[in-house]
């Protein structure tokens, strides 16, 4: 959907901005740039909408060379996010969101109801703050009114810069997963540039980490994380991209431990008595219909009746494909060995602090081999 060639932009100071930069993006990614402050994102950027023209090399958007276009034109068809927003201070916010309809010629009423609908998505009700003035919403809802404005005409293309960056980081959270949340539903070809790796990694699809006007590394946010192409990258992901790629690795079912499981309506002796000869102390119990009720300790199951006399409800769970990072959240918060992994109800197995360092080191592997984790047998990461 954007496809740079070989593209230099050269200011006429004699700062190189962006150097010799090709790379290509599918329809409905969302890419994030992200890199130190003066690496050539926002020029890098601003070149796609035309705002800045490049020294030389060629981009095209949906396969149309975009000096070819009339930036008038081509800009209407591109969406544009800026930090500062850039709300016309006079008009309200209903007014703000259509102005791009009003100028591709839409009735007005077409166009206000367009407005409405897209405030709407963005999660403001139209019609409480619709009516309003700019210098009446908080920072975080004027942000939300630049993202509407931008989606009102539906544009294939949405150019992002630093646009949550001017909220505090609670607002800017909640900013971004509307954001997901949204874009999941309009898919979007997205650019967005940001300074912030945790943000890149939380967004994007895939990352492109800037060096000096070059991209270092063009991928997924797992595989940054794991494997960082060059030192400069691994520096600027940070000590802690562990702890990073937990928000962006899924917990799948071959990272599951198999804990000893109990019925509820066992007799307590018997499963006591065949836990004892596995060498267990606790198991996961389970409902007739196999669904996760709570867990009971030996101990407790041997002095008799019926399973269900002694279990213990159990609420540290997380649904497969939430990220690990959620699962090491509920163990702290419920000073859990392990958490219960569930697929809707019912119980695939557990997740141990050892389980998920697994996961982990075998997902950098997957990543580094571009295989699936499912095909990274155990033995790999015992030897790494
Ligand atoms: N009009 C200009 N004339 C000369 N140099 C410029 C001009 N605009 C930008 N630059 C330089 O080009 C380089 C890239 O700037 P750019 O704005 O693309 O960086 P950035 O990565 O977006 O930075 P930031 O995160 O700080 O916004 C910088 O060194 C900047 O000083």
């Amino acid at each position: 959907m954007i496809r740079f060639e070989e593209v230099t932009k050269r200011y006429p100071d004699g700062t190189t901005a962006v150097d010799d930069l090709s790379f290509e993006i599918g329809e409905g990614e969302l890419v994030t740039l992200v890199g130190p402050s003066g690496c050539g994102k926002t020029t890098t950027m601003m070149m796609v909408n035309r705002l800045i023209e490049p020294t030389s090399g060629r981009i095209f958007v949906g396969g149309e060379d975009v000096a070819t276009v009339d930036p008038v034109r081509l800009r209407r068809r591109i969406g544009y996010v800026i930090q500062q927003v850039g709300l016309f201070p006079h008009r309200t916010v209903l007014d703000n969101t259509a102005t791009v309809p009003c100028l591709l010629g839409w009735k007005r009423a077409r166009a206000r109801a367009r407005a409405a609908e897209l405030l709407d998505l963005v999660g403001l009700d139209p019609k409480t703050y619709g009516p309003r003035y700019p210098d009446q919403l908080s920072g975080g809802q004027r942000q939300r009114v630049g993202v509407a404005r931008a989606l009102a005409a539906d544009p294939p293309v949405l150019l992002m810069d630093e646009p949550f960056g001017a909220v505090d980081p609670v607002v800017r959270e909640q900013l971004q997963e509307e954001f997901l949340r949204m874009q999941s539903a309009v898919r979007k070809t997205v650019l967005l540039v940001t300074h912030d790796i945790e943000e890149a990694v939380r967004l994007g699809d895939r990352i492109a980490v800037y060096g000096q006007g070059r991209i270092e590394q063009f991928d997924t946010p797992g595989t940054v994380l794991g494997t960082p192409a060059t030192p400069r990258v691994a520096a600027f992901v940070g000590a802690d991209r562990g702890l990073k790629r937990l928000s962006v690795t899924e917990i799948e079912p071959s990272d599951l431990e198999q804990p000893p499981v109990v019925r509820l309506d066992e007799a307590g002796g018997r499963a006591a008595a065949r836990l004892s000869a596995q060498g267990a102390r606790w198991a996961v119990v389970l409902d007739s219909a196999g669904d996760l009720h709570g867990w009971a300790g030996v101990d407790e199951l041997a002095r008799g009746g019926l399973v269900r006399d002694h279990a213990h409800r159990m609420n540290s769970w997380v649904p497969v494909g939430a990220p690990l990072r959620q699962a090491f959240g509920v163990m702290l918060q419920h000073d859990a060995g392990w958490v219960a992994v569930l697929d809707g109800t019912r119980f695939l197995g557990v997740l141990t602090p050892a389980k998920l360092h697994e996961a982990l080191r075998r997902s950098v592997d997957a990543d580094a081999r571009g295989v699936s984790r499912r095909e990274v047998p155990y033995e790999s990461v015992a030897d790494a």
